[in-house]
């Protein structure tokens, strides 16, 4: 059984990691040892069997011992620790949430429903350093796996709908607090159908303007509003989560040399843990949308075409039907006024599921297979 330590548990994605584990019995065929950066020597969490006190998560020796880490503690611990322990001669398995390492040479972005064979091969060549993808990138690839795989994708622009836990937990916090700032403004009217909806709306204007509204995490109103740039300004007019649309997809498909452009714009908007996104894609050829549908629907177990009707989008094409699943589905598919190479489609997806943990999950998995 390979030794595998878990750092960053505790976290949103690593609490999700391990409720994933925990289903899957995944904890049954490893030799888990636990570790923290805040309570070294503790107890470790329920997970079936007996673990060891939990270990410092800064040791570089107690790290050592591990044949397989898998951390979602953050790229602040991914950029002290990792470096030193490769340094240190440590030859195993390190597979990571965070963005740090994406991009390196010797970094292989994992989705293994999209790019199982990207992975095998990297582990033929000897890779060690396994990264989960941006959330984003991740779930369009989920979504639309079955055109990339049919090589059907000339261009693709994405408008993306990003939920709130893509900041972490304390942004979703602060998205109720907001939600709860502006009920209360509104007040005893909201309970009076006869009362003013122009009333109303000034009360609401006016906080969302107050300085009392809470900000702290996410810098200006969320709840009510949205916020049309994500992750940092590169100077460019493109943000860094716009940037890595086009960089990570081509990186996970194994299709640097021979790119497709991806690019788009990324809004924060008041949903908790589903990222939305509408896409145009610029098909290679003017292929009939059954044959589209089919692709789509066969490329993985958690895609699911939904019929372009209004009723089913309304039902099953939005984050309160997606939220805690791993379902992706993706739907509105119909060719655009453009011309028949023009496809616009909508997704939905968990990007705690799909977008974080569960491609980490999954390549821990394939490890095990080894
Ligand atoms: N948030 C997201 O949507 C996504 C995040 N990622 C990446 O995953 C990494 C982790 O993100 P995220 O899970 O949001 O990080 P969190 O802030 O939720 O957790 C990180 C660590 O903070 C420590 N911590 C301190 N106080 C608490 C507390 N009250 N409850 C729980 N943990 C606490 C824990 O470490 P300890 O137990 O050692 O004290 C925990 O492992 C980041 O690199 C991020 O970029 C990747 C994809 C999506
Ligand atoms: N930036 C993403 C979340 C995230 O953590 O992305 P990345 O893993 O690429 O840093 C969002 O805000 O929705």
């Amino acid at each position: 059984m390979k030794r595998v330590g878990l750092v960053g548990w505790r976290g949103m994605v690593g609490s999700v990691l391990m409720q994933r584990m925990r289903e899957e019995n995944d904890f049954a065929d490893i030799e888990p040892v636990f570790f923290s950066t805040s309570n070294a020597g503790g107890q470790g969490p329920d997970v079936g069997k007996d673990v060891p006190p939990l270990q410092d998560a800064n040791s570089i020796d107690a790290l050592k011992e591990m044949e397989v880490i898998v951390t979602c503690q953050g790229g602040d611990y991914t950029k002290s620790i990792f470096p030193r322990l490769r340094e240190a001669g440590w030859k195993g398995y390190w597979i990571d949430a965070a963005s740090a390492l994406r991009m390196n040479d010797d970094a292989i972005i994992v989705l293994d429903p999209v790019n199982d064979g990207v992975i095998r091969d990297g582990l033929a060549r000897g890779a060690n350093n396994f990264i989960g993808g941006n959330c984003t990138v991740s779930l369009m690839l989920m979504a639309l796996g079955g055109l990339f795989q049919n090589d059907m994708v000339d261009w693709a622009t994405s408008m993306t709908y990003q939920a709130a836990s893509g900041g972490g937990a304390q942004h979703m916090r602060e998205l109720l607090k907001g939600m709860g700032y502006l009920h209360s403004v509104a007040g005893e009217a909201l309970n009076d159908p006869a009362s003013a909806i122009l009333e109303i709306d000034r009360n609401v204007a006016a906080a969302l303007r107050n300085s009392d509204y809470p900000t702290e995490h996410f810098g200006v109103p969320l709840a009510g509003s949205l916020i049309p740039w994500i992750d940092t300004d590169l100077g460019n007019g493109q943000s860094r989560e716009e940037w890595k649309g086009q960089a990570e997809t081509n990186k996970i498909l194994g299709r640097e040399a021979h790119p497709i452009v991806i690019d788009g714009l990324c809004v924060r908007m008041g949903a908790m843990r589903c990222h939305s996104q509408a896409l145009t894609i610029k098909l290679k050829k003017d292929a009939p949308l059954d044959e589209i549908n089919d692709m789509l629907a066969k490329a993985n177990g958690s895609v699911k075409v939904v019929p372009n009707e209004r009723e089913a989008s309304m039902r099953d094409l939005t984050p309160a039907a997606v939220t805690g699943t791993l379902t992706v589905p993706v739907g509105r598919l119909r060719k655009m006024g453009m011309g028949g190479e023009y496809l616009s489609a909508f997704t939905v997806g968990d990007q705690l599921l799909w977008g974080a943990a569960e491609p980490l999950r999954r390549m821990l998995r394939i490890l095990l297979e080894q």
